[in-house]
């Protein structure tokens, strides 16, 4: 579905450099703290920006080269930019028949909008965040596309809406094959929920690219004193970091730990505790 390969893009002191593939039926979440390019990477696989060097191809074809029909095939969300807010959701409705054609389900739309209580004649302008953020994700599921390009589509939203969105999102990968996403969330538990393959960035580079459930099932995070990490096998250990105890330490074979140092505090781990591990800064 998607292939980034070398794609180098430098401004001042930052540059983006990674490669990744998204398979057909893949949902990938791609997490990382603020500013460290996520943007900058979606832009790029839009063809909204132009790399330094490497190369982007979706659907088989070169990003710089897509065809209408291709474009027709990506939906989108980002959290900045939208239609006017001055329209309504009826008026934007007549620009996305006039842009997708038949490929815009108007019925299904218009009952989508009534289960999520999204009014058809108010102002854009006059809705909540969290009504907008919903329509924003509606929007990018209303014309069948086979690509969507979701950046943090759930901020803003309540738990409960959360959840709502996050069941719709699996609806649509449902309903047909060969759809693929990549999304970008500050959420870890609703990528742990949705996504196969998670991507973890910092500073402009992949820091580890894992399945979910290898990540869930087989990391762990030890927590040591000082005395006990010295004497720790460090074969497993990916990334250590100082704390007030002695070290937290992430490794890719808890049960192996577990098995051999039964006094040893291990946990799970979150996505967003594994990110703090590998991430740069504070002393390793
Ligand atoms: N047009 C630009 N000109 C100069 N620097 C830029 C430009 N766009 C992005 N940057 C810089 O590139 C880096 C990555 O920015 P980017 O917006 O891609 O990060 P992000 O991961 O999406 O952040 P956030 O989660 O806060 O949205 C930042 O240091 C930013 O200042």
């Amino acid at each position: 579905m998607l292939e980034v390969k070398d794609l180098k893009k430098k401004y001042n002191n930052f540059q983006l450099d990674c490669s990744f593939r998204i398979e057909e039926d893949q949902v990938v979440g791609l997490v990382g703290r603020n500013g460290v390019g996520k943007t900058t990477l979606f832009r790029s696989i839009l063809g909204l920006l132009r790399p330094d060097e490497g190369e982007i191809n979706l659907f088989g074809r070169s990003v710089a080269h897509l065809t209408e029909a291709d474009k027709a095939r990506i939906g989108v969300t980002f959290p900045h930019s939208f239609f006017s807010e001055q329209l309504t959701i009826a008026e934007i409705k007549q620009v996305m028949i006039a842009t997708y054609s038949a490929q815009f389900n108007a019925a299904e739309f218009d009952q989508k909008c009534n289960r999520l209580q999204l009014p058809l004649d108010k102002k854009v302008k006059n809705f909540s965040t969290g009504m907008q953020t919903k329509l924003k994700l509606l929007l990018a599921m209303s014309h069948e596309a086979d690509f969507l390009l979701l950046d943090e589509p759930t901020s803003g939203l309540d738990v409960i809406v959360r959840n709502e969105i996050l069941g719709m999102l699996q609806d649509y990968l449902d309903q047909k094959n060969n759809r693929s996403v990549l999304i970008s969330s500050h959420i870890s538990s609703d990528l742990e929920q949705l996504c196969d393959f998670i991507i973890l960035i910092d500073d402009g580079k992949i820091i580890l690219q894992e399945e979910t459930d290898n990540l869930l099932n087989h990391y762990g995070i030890l927590k040591v004193s000082e005395q006990e990490y010295s004497s720790l096998e460090q074969e497993f250990i990916l990334a250590a970091k100082k704390r007030s105890y002695g070290y937290a330490c992430l490794t890719n074979e808890r049960r192996y730990y577990q098995e051999n140092y039964p006094k040893i505090a291990i946990e799970k781990g979150s996505i967003d505790e594994v990110l703090m591990l590998l991430a740069k800064g504070e002393e390793q």
